[in-house]
């Protein structure tokens, strides 16, 4: 035995001093690698949509309502199954509104009912995995109770005795409710045992906060970031020009309350400015309203004002970067100095446009890349509030650590955007200080830019010139999140004709049906393209016109079917899960989601319908997985252990 293998043995020595604690380890190690492997969720393109991903979280993609049924087929009605389901999704105001017109009597006996068929559902998805695994997944409060609940072995007679005497015990002392929701909580967390967010939490949607606020608290999840969140974490990380893409975008979106409010960054000096400087509202600044909104109009058409000048503080401080990075490759997206100021048209690609709104008070013909000095005010303090909001700061913290540009896991490649391709199918280069960057280097080289951006002190070179590559991945033709040659942005808001608001996406777009180019592309990634698949998000999936999320012969997924609301006219359908279980993969499709009150008082589910990818032959179990391999080292490792035992080498 080598010196370091001594030392490392003896450190394990010291978790396991005693050969029989070494075998019980293996044993217990052993007997996990043998369970079914745990249920992944891979979900994408939230947008801010708290309630419907809620529902989807929640009804854990329409599994808990599938379990249900196997397990009542011949007890329960429809009705009372929708009754139950809904029970678990959300406990505490269902109960209000069953128990509402209830006596005394009537109470305990739904008590009762309720809680032996929700032990019956917790002891069924609990089954796959090991005691110790669902007990870290109870509330601490009913450890005890649960478990003896589930785990009760006598003979049946002696049982039901036993559980009945819990269950008095338990209604007399007022518990009930509260295992109700314990179980309820229990089961959810049992069936969707890993969540995969494939990136675009943010953005369009009122309330991305909540959805954080809601993943932070999940027990096990993994982030892929989307070129959405990436603006957010380089505002977070103190990007002038991140910040402005991102109030852009929120009053766009009528959300500029959600910065205010639950972030507490303030927008005054904002409104101020844009009043002062603004006098009329163009319509191409009006916001792109889905939601209601209790907002008078003088109040609109304020928010219309700050978007045009964040907007136009956006494209001053855009220009700057792409002069500053030739290598970035935009200089045509350098349009304010195309603008002809007196007769108010602009001119790209050899065509003369006039501009649909020709109100420029802040810009220089002669510099117009140059913020006013009012507008160097503004986005100085939207700067202070930005690195000075707690609640952001850690939510975008947890985005890092949860977070990368890609995962491999169990096989599969995970990512939002692309892999940029050439027109012959090539990894298309990104030239970073005279190197080029390709393929799996490209996204390993922005996901270190990207947490360099977040974690250098402020003001430190290194900083800043990582915050310049982040939002870079925002827009930038090679960014991996990205995937477009041009965002248009600039034309969608001056210009009229539609020709120049086309942005033309990467050839991997069309690339991604073909099944070779997905083996190449999971090879670069050193996963084997006979096992492993592409789980793709960011374009939605138009369902409406017969576009399908399988492609390349099931080999690669894209996953994004919508939970944004504003695009759900485009997708028809409010979004996707996709479900990888011992069985196999399964795609699960949403139906668009009315609201959480209609879903607790009239029990309507997001209507979900399952589509089988691939099954497997056999049931994959945790011997399958990273962790089981991860598991296997440690087996190794005891049994070397077990044998230095043995032979006195170690005592
Ligand atoms: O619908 P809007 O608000 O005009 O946004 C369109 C912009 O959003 C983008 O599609 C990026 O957002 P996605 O990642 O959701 O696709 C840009 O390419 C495009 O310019
Ligand atoms: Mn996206």
């Amino acid at each position: 035995m080598s010196n370091s293998q001594t030392k490392y043995l003896q450190l394990l020595a010291s978790h396991y001093p005693t050969p029989a604690q070494t075998i019980t380890e293996i044993i217990n190690l052993e007997a996990i690698l043998n369970l079914p492997k745990g249920t992944e969720h891979f979900l994408s393109d939230l947008h801010g949509e708290y309630d419907a991903f809620e529902q989807v979280f929640r009804n854990g993609s329409g599994v808990i309502k599938r379990k249900l049924s196997v397990l009542f087929a011949n007890e329960l009605s429809e009705t009372e199954l929708t009754t139950l389901a809904t029970l678990i999704y959300y406990p505490r105001p269902k109960m209000r509104i069953i128990l509402r017109t209830f006596s005394a009597t009537e109470k305990n006996d739904w008590y009762r009912i309720t809680l032996l068929r929700l032990i019956k559902l917790t002891s069924f998805v609990s089954s796959k995995y090991t005691r110790s695994k669902v007990r870290k997944l109870m509330s601490p409060d009913f450890t005890y109770i649960i478990e003896e609940l589930l785990y009760q072995n006598n003979d049946q007679i002696e049982k039901e005795a036993y559980y009945h005497e819990i269950l008095t015990s338990v209604i007399e002392l007022n518990s009930a409710a509260d295992l109700i929701h314990a179980l309820a909580t229990l089961i959810r967390r049992l069936v969707v045992d890993h969540l995969h967010i494939v990136g675009d939490v943010f953005d369009r949607g009122p309330a991305p906060d909540k959805i954080i606020n809601r993943l932070t608290k999940h027990q096990s999840l993994d982030f892929q970031w989307g070129n959405h969140d990436m603006i957010w974490m380089g505002a977070a990380s103190g990007s002038a020009v991140c910040i402005a893409n991102v109030l852009r975008i929120s009053a766009r979106y009528l959300n500029l309350d959600t910065v205010e409010d639950s972030y507490g960054i303030s927008l005054r000096p904002l409104a101020i400015f844009a009043d002062t400087t603004y006098e009329n509202t163009s319509t191409a600044f009006m916001p792109k309203k889905s939601q209601e909104s209790a907002k008078t109009t003088s109040e609109i058409n304020q928010i219309a004002r700050m978007h045009k000048a964040i907007a136009i503080i956006q494209f001053k401080l855009e220009g700057a970067i792409i002069q500053r990075h030739p290598e970035f490759n935009m200089t045509d997206r350098l349009l304010l100095n195309k603008i002809n100021y007196t007769n108010g048209t602009i001119t790209v690609n050899n065509h003369t446009y006039t501009l649909t709104d020709t109100d420029f008070p802040t810009i220089d013909p002669a510099n117009p890349y140059t913020l006013t000095p009012e507008e160097n005010d503004v986005i100085e303090r939207l700067l202070l509030g930005f690195i000075n909001s707690a609640k952001l700061q850690e939510h975008v913290a947890f985005l890092y650590a949860k977070g990368s540009m890609y995962l491999r896991y169990n096989g599969n490649l995970i990512y939002h955007g692309c892999i940029p391709l050439n027109e012959d199918g090539s990894f298309k280069a990104l030239t970073i200080a005279n190197k080029p960057y390709t393929g799996r280097a490209l996204f390993d080289k922005f996901d270190q830019y990207a947490r360099q951006a977040f974690s250098q002190p402020e003001g430190s070179k290194e900083k800043e010139a990582a915050l310049d590559y982040v939002w870079y991945l925002w827009t930038g033709e090679t960014s991996p999140l990205f995937g477009k040659t041009a965002m248009t942005t600039f034309e969608r808001y001056f210009i009229a004709e539609a020709e120049t608001h086309h942005e033309v996406k990467n050839p991997y777009y069309l690339k991604r049906n073909d099944e070779e180019t997905v083996a190449t592309i999971l090879r670069e990634f050193n996963l084997s393209p006979d096992d492993g698949h592409i789980i793709n998000g960011h374009t939605p999936v138009k369902e409406g016109a017969g576009e399908s999320p399988i492609k390349a012969n099931g080999k690669l997924l894209v996953i994004d079917g919508g939970f944004s609301k504003a695009y759900q006219s485009v997708t028809s359908i409010a979004g996707y899960t996709l479900i990888y279980n011992a069985y196999g993969l399964q795609l699960v499709k949403h139906q668009p989601f009315t609201s959480t009150e209609d879903a607790i008082m009239n029990e309507t589910d997001i209507i979900s319908t399952r589509r089988i990818i691939e099954t497997e032959t056999i049931r994959q179990c945790v011997k399958d997985t990273d962790i089981g391999q991860h598991l296997q080292q440690q087996i190794n490792d005891l049994k070397s252990l077990l044998t230095a035992y043995r032979q006195g080498l170690i005592k």
